[in-house]
């Protein structure tokens, strides 16, 4: 019997259908459903229960995408949404509850005006997703936009089709299709969805798509969360703690869906002392991880397609440095073999571009000095860095880069685990999501405030005629006295003095009141032994 699953041929939304789309998505929202809790649980529970049933599709979708072998489709796509569902599930309630505000945000004068934090969905969204992940990178954001409470339209990248088919089939047949609709295409589908008014965009993809979707959205004030990519630097100092282990976790950051992950490492900046030792574990973590040879492995993926194949291609055949591991490649069957260069220079192709492929760089230098002013000169602001050095240096490294994210002694695990905020800084991106933060992406924050009208008697002073009697007894009750000089020093003035003594040297009441009772009770401890 032939079990091979047949995708639908891809085939883009019409254009004249999306604002049809974008309106009924509108519309919706205005219904309020989606206001409701259990709807939005409902929805949630549709989308676990649609992607364990068409798990069969999306895992051989992906195969016929990219290559992702199984393990990789359930462990990093299917299940990884189906737990973000759980997730949300498990604590949309609380996240969605109206947060009780009171001191130190709201002073005790004003305790009686009921301040709280209501937590309203944006509204109606669009989620554009890229191709390296065609499920998790789209649903996972759908998945904060439902508990949220929007509606939304998605649209999965083109360059998957046969997983933007599955997924289109799926969304529409198994949640409510009045809220939630999957539009497939290219630029112009996506310049037609841009072209319609939204509550948010969450774009995930390269930066240079990401700025062409912020200037659009720009022109309506629309809020954009920009999930980006970045030249992310390895650092490898001497004092690296297992060379090795460095190797084995590095080379799985370049293997794992054949490097096509925004998060994994450009390059490497390594003590020149110990590089050639590094570059030998790399061969044998190779050896270890493809026994048969990195072609014959069912577990590597393949590149995307032709264009990103000779993009990639291109980094290695313009550099100047050496191929120290792998260099393989083969077009027809899209494989590019795990690949390590050798380099020297900054301006060298496999440092200028961003790899998102199994190829990386290994750059030497001669102190951790060079290797951050190398680091800062590639790219500022990456997503992710990775560092294994001493914790001193460990520490000098996040003080004196930042990234999106970071992760010591191994690869991206920060970005491993799907509960855990998630985003860019500077060009690398604006916003985060993933756990209770994909909740937040979509949530506007709105502050209530409920006056009683026994209280006005009591605000008095906000009314005309002024009356400056009231104001300065506002003052003397609501206004601190400043602890600092002009010069930006505390003064330790008489009130310092007091709290100091008083306080029995906590730094707070609390302190001060735990040291009270540990005097109160050795107080009486020895009163009870001297009176024995
Ligand atoms: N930070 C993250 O979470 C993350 C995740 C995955 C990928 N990325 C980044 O994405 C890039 C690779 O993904 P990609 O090639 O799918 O990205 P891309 O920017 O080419 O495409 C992303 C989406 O934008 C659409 N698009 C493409 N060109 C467009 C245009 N001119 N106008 C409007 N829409 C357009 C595509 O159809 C797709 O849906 C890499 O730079 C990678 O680092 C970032
Ligand atoms: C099982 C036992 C234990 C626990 C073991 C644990 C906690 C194992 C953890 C393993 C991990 C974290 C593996 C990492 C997997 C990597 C994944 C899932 C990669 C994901 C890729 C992603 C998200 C890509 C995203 C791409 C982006 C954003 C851009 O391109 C013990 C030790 C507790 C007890 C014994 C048993």
């Amino acid at each position: 019997m032939d079990t091979k699953i047949v995708f639908p041929e891809f085939k883009a939304t019409a254009l004249e259908d999306i604002p049809r789309l974008a309106s009924n998505a509108r519309g919706q929202f205005r219904t309020h459903k989606t206001k409701n809790l259990q709807w939005r649980a409902v929805q949630l529970r549709k989308l676990y229960w649609a992607l364990e049933d068409y798990k069969p599709q999306l895992v051989a979708a992906l195969k016929s995408d990219l290559g992702k072998s199984s393990f990789e489709a359930m462990f990093t796509e299917v299940d990884w949404v189906k737990k973000d569902c759980m997730f949300m599930l498990e604590h949309l309630e609380n996240f969605a509850k109206d947060e009780k505000l009171g001191s130190p945000a709201v002073p005790p004068t004003y305790s009686l005006m009921k301040f709280r934090v209501r937590k309203e969905p944006m509204g109606t969204v669009l989620i554009i997703g890229p191709y390296n992940y065609p499920v998790q990178l789209l649903l996972a954001p759908m998945v904060g936009a439902i508990g949220a409470g929007c509606t939304a339209v998605i649209k999965p990248s083109e360059l998957t089709p046969a997983s933007a088919m599955v997924i289109k089939e799926m969304i529409e047949t198994r949640l409510d299709s009045s809220a939630f609709s999957v539009v497939n295409g290219s630029i112009p589908e996506t310049n037609a969805l841009m072209n319609e008014k939204w509550d948010k965009v969450f774009f995930t993809g390269s930066a240079q798509v990401g700025s062409i979707i912020a200037k659009k959205a720009a022109e309506t004030l629309t809020p954009v969360v920009l999930e980006l990519g970045g030249k992310n630097p390895a650092f490898i100092t001497k004092n690296c703690s297992n060379l090795a282990l460095a190797a084995r976790r590095l080379l799985w950051g370049k293997t794992h869906n054949a490097g096509q992950v925004c998060m994994s490492q450009n390059y490497v900046l390594i003590d020149k002392e110990i590089a050639q030792t590094f570059i030998g574990f790399l061969k044998d973590a190779y050896k270890d991880a493809f026994p048969q040879g990195a072609k014959n492995s069912p577990d590597l993926s393949r590149i995307v397609n032709k264009r990103h194949f000779q993009r990639i291609k291109k980094m290695i055949d313009e550099s100047q440095g050496q191929i120290v591991m792998g260099g393989e490649m083969d077009e027809d069957d899209l494989y590019i073999e795990p690949t390590a260069v050798l380099v020297n220079s900054v301006e060298d192709s496999m440092m200028q571009e961003e790899s998102f492929g199994p190829i990386f760089a290994i750059y030497p230098v001669n102190t951790l000095d060079e290797a951050l002013n190398i680091a800062n000169l590639v790219h500022k602001t990456p997503l992710s860095l990775f560092s294994f050095g001493s914790k001193a240096e460990n520490d000098r490294i996040l003080n004196e880069m930042t990234s999106g994210g970071a992760t010591l002694n191994d690869s991206f695990f920060h970005g491993s685990v799907n509960t855990v905020p998630f985003g860019g800084v500077g060009d690398s991106g604006w916003g985060a999501y993933r756990g209770k933060a994909s909740f937040d992406a979509f949530t506007h924050f709105r502050t209530i405030a409920e006056t009683p009208g026994w209280a006005d008697r009591l605000i008095r002073v906000r009314y005309m005629p002024y009356d400056w009697s009231q104001y300065k007894l506002l003052a003397r009750l609501t206004e601190k006295k400043p602890n600092f000089d002009r010069s930006g020093k505390v003064v330790k003035g008489f009130g310092y003095w007091m709290a100091l003594i008083f306080g029995l040297g906590g730094k707070n009441a609390k302190g001060a009141f735990l040291r009270w009772i540990v005097v109160a009770v050795a107080h009486y401890l020895y009163t009870v032994r001297a009176a024995k």
